[in-house]
């Protein structure tokens, strides 16, 4: 198959090998999200945990989900088998090595501390494994990181302050702080005491709106949480105001269209809007969110809205650039990046 890209034409491979050496950052991803099957059946059996699944098949095929909360209610199951912190050392280094060979250069990745510490995992045991795999993926695979503890909405104000509070002695271990879980229900501005906290002690703040979720929920992350990138963000569309602010103000939306798909927040990728909104000049970047869940890393949510959506070559330039635009990095890696990507143009 081939495809006329800004006048050129490139034939799939071409595609993919053009997308996967552009740089680029994932910044919208659940590390709990990236436990694949085997690896959940390999975790059960070291600590001898009955898994109510037959086999890694039977456990695949409950993958099928019909909106936010089917899947949340298998992803908190899943966590279950993540005990040590050599569990969470290799679930985030086997993320790293996908994430390495689809060209991510940076990563900022979620967790959720009250999933893990309801059931009695320190945050000790959380934060050595992932940070020792961090370590490792910058020495050897050159991957740069930050990381995003996010309070589970679900929950109670209180409940995500004593979170904080659990948080501050790793401070040194984490930049910003998210906010993620069952959307409808639980607007932002039920956060915004513990947010003002947040950003008190001196980090910066994200969140899931606009998921499943009113544009109301975006606004009121913007106002009442201060968020610098709203996670998914794509119900912006039906209100208009809020599209002119988002674009005004450059604010990033983390889309993730292949968990869109999956958790039906549009019905097929040819009628996402991730094309509509870049081409209203929203800083709109790709993330595959959960991916052992929702069956795509970063090259494949890239590839799959390229096809389904004919982006060209710039466009999928523009993603790279707003991704690490919008990521945490310094300004000065940044600019260096920026350059990378547009080194690529005669690539
Ligand atoms: O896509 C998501 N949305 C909300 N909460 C989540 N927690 C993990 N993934 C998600
Ligand atoms: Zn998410």
């Amino acid at each position: 198959m081939f495809f006329i890209m800004e006048e050129k034409i490139m034939t799939d491979t071409d595609i993919v090998s053009f997308v996967r050496a552009l740089p680029k950052a994932e910044l919208h991803l659940h590390i709990e999200g990236t436990l694949e099957p085997e690896m959940t059946f390999a975790l059960a059996a070291k600590h001898g945990i009955q898994l109510p699944y037959a086999n890694v098949a039977a456990l695949r095929s409950a993958y099928n989900f019909s909106n936010l909360q089917s899947f949340l209610d298998i992803y908190y199951q899943g966590v279950q088998v993540l005990i040590d912190a050599d569990d969470f050392f290799q679930l985030t280094y086997a993320y790293l090595q996908h994430a390495h060979a689809d060209g991510v250069i940076h990563v900022e990745i979620f967790f959720d501390p009250q999933s893990h510490l309801e059931r009695g995992i320190p945050l000790s045991v959380v934060f050595e494994g992932i940070n020792r795999a961090l370590a490792k993926g910058e020495a050897e695979l050159g991957i740069t990181y930050r990381v995003i503890p996010c309070f589970l909405r679900h929950l109670s104000e209180e409940a995500a302050m004593q979170t904080l509070e659990a948080l501050l002695p790793y401070r040194e271990y984490f930049c910003a702080v998210g906010l993620d879980s069952s959307e409808n229900g639980h607007p932002p501005s039920k956060f915004s005491n513990v947010f003002a906290r947040v950003r008190a002690e001196g980090f910066l703040t994200v969140a899931h709106a606009g998921e499943e979720g009113p544009p109301s929920y975006i606004w009121e992350a913007l106002d009442d949480l201060k968020v610098s990138r709203i996670d998914h963000g794509v119900g912006c569309e039906a209100d208009e105001k809020l599209c002119q602010r988002l674009a005004q103000e450059r604010m990033p939306l983390t889309v993730c269209p292949v968990s869109n798909i999956k958790l039906a927040v549009f019905d097929r990728m040819e009628s996402h809007n991730l094309k509509r909104l870049l081409q209203r000049g929203l800083c709109v970047t790709v993330s595959s969110d959960d991916p052992a869940y929702f069956g795509g890393y970063a090259l494949d949510n890239l590839l799959a809205v390229q096809q389904a959506l004919d982006l060209t070559r710039d466009d999928m330039m523009t993603l790279a650039r707003n991704s690490i635009e919008a990521s945490f990095l310094s300004e000065t890696d940044k600019q260096g990046w920026q350059r990378k990507i547009d080194a690529c143009v005669h690539g």
